[in-house]
């Protein structure tokens, strides 16, 4: 990864594309996810008019006051929904937690009762009406986009092309709108304090709103830090643990981070909105057969996306 290249992609090659359109795009992103584990993604069916509005409704929540955003915090859910104040959340293996503040947003099971009663309800902003409109429609946006592209994945991985379908449709998916806050004394904060640790992601990709804002950054394999940014409101979307696990680690969960920006910039906010596409939580994590031979011995024991998600938030300090 000495010459790191983040490539972008256009979704509607795939959704819309002729088929030799659709294998360039499975071909590409398939490389990129062996690579660096990252690409941006153009066209991914949220339009400039949306994501204005989400910043704008996410900016409104963030600035509610602190009691009020309080009143979101619900004990026993491990942030899963609502609202996760300042110093909860650090890197795995970091002692001093994120400068972050964040929302969660989960699944709106329709239909299967059953599963329904898996997920605990939404929780919604009474002030704030817009914010849980507009945050519905981004996760259902950015769910039908990571569908997408995972059947440009499975594609990739010479599966049938539904093969994650019935395993992520109803997922345990969570959208996430993090406040990465102003500090009016940057230069008291501990030297080990950033916006967000190095880190891996728990789930199978992420898709990101917001990299267009400088701090996300790619640590090589050389070992040294790479900025990542979208052109205008492109995504980038990642490879998180529980797909480098599916597939043995052909593909690659990379570590990533949030840097600070210089001290004067640390007095103002920078947001994001990240989508992290789960299974459900019964679906296994074991290795694809296809990924797994004598070159490639299988590297991890076998679990469910439930066992190993709530093994991840105990490590993460969000579930005791
Ligand atoms: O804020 C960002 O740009 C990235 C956030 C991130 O990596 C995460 O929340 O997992
Ligand atoms: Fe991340």
């Amino acid at each position: 990864m000495n010459n790191v290249h983040i490539p972008r992609l256009d979704l509607l090659d795939f959704t819309t594309g002729s088929p030799d359109k659709q294998r360039q795009f499975s071909d590409a992103l398939g490389k990129a996810f062996t690579e660096t584990g990252f690409v941006t993604i153009a066209n991914h069916g949220m339009d400039k008019a949306l994501i204005n509005e989400l910043y704008e409704v996410v900016q409104q929540f963030f600035s509610l006051p602190e009691e009020q955003k309080r009143n979101y915090e619900i004990p026993g859910l491990a942030g899963q929904r609502g609202y996760t104040a300042k110093g909860k959340e650090k890197a795995k293996d970091a002692k001093t937690p994120d400068l972050k503040e964040f929302w969660q947003r989960g699944q709106t099971v329709i239909g299967d009762d059953e599963l329904r009663a898996n997920y605990p309800d939404n929780v919604e902003v009474k002030e704030l009406p817009k914010f849980n409109a507009i945050t519905e429609e981004v996760y259902r946006r950015l769910e039908l986009a990571g569908r997408s592209l995972l059947k440009a994945i499975a594609l990739y991985l010479d599966l049938t092309e539904d093969y994650f379908e019935d395993k992520v449709i109803n997922g345990n998916s969570i959208l996430r709108a993090i406040h990465y806050f102003p500090l009016e004394h940057p230069e008291t904060l501990a030297p080990d304090a950033v916006r967000a640790g190095a880190h891996e992601d728990i789930n199978l990709i992420t898709l990101l709103i917001g990299a267009s804002a400088d701090g996300l950054e790619v640590l090589t394999r050389e070992g040294t830090w790479y900025p990542v940014t979208a052109q205008g409101d492109d995504i980038v979307v990642n490879v998180g643990d529980m797909l480098q696990r599916l597939t043995n680690n052909k593909l690659k969960s990379t570590t990533h981070r949030v840097v600070n920006p210089p001290l004067a910039l640390m007095k103002t906010s920078r947001y994001s909105v990240p989508f992290f596409l789960h299974p459900k939580a019964d679906v296994s994590l074991a290795a694809l057969p296809s990924c797994v031979d004598a070159a490639h011995p299988k590297a991890y024991p076998d679990c469910t996306a439930g066992e190993y998600l709530d093994e991840r938030l105990r490590e993460i300090g969000l579930k005791m």
